[in-house]
């Protein structure tokens, strides 16, 4: 038998567990995911959009709009600080973040400041917001490689039928 030849490389694996993860968010408009690899290509660490430990998903707001106090924004991690604080115990220096959306200028500080070497993601749909601009600028300035990958599969189907398996 010859082997398989169809399945998914190093950046859809680590990419589809960062959407995996973000399927666990509770934010009715945006569920991001993210996945940090060390370089063995060991997962450390996983993260998604969601509100800190202890603050209940029922009783705080997931509106976008309103008095900023109403709103999710002052409250919900993102998913890229949630993957470097989530992370196993190891020192992230020289690891990779798989994020399915282009980090945004605060988790960049901690992208920075954790040591990570390169941010891998698929869409950098804020582009033109200077949020996204402020954080290229400080990714590019502390020498962080940024790299958009077009996978070469559209999606990953998982079946949780037990006769799939
Ligand atoms: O990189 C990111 N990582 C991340 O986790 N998020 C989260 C925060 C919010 O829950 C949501 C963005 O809110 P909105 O629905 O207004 O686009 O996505 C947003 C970004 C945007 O850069
Ligand atoms: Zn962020």
């Amino acid at each position: 038998m010859t082997k398989r030849a169809d399945y998914i490389s190093w950046d859809e694996y680590f990419m589809g567990v960062a959407l995996l993860s973000g399927k666990r968010s509770k934010d009715p408009s945006t569920q991001v995911g993210a996945c940090i690899v060390n370089q063995q290509n060991k997962i450390v660490g996983v993260g998604y959009n969601g509100l800190p430990i202890g603050i209940s998903d029922d009783e705080f707001p997931w509106d976008k709009e309103g008095d900023f106090l109403n709103t999710k924004y002052p409250y919900v991690c993102h998913a890229e600080l949630n993957a470097i604080l989530n992370n196993i115990g190891i020192n992230l220096e020289g690891c990779k973040i798989y994020t399915a959306l282009f980090p945004c200028n605060e988790c960049s500080k901690a992208i920075i400041q954790s040591g990570i070497k390169e941010v891998v993601y698929l869409s950098d749909k804020h582009a033109h917001k200077e949020s996204a601009i402020a954080s290229k600028k400080m990714l590019q300035t502390a020498g962080i490689a940024l790299r958009k990958i077009t996978p070469r599969i559209s999606e990953v189907v998982l079946s949780l039928d037990e006769k799939d398996v």
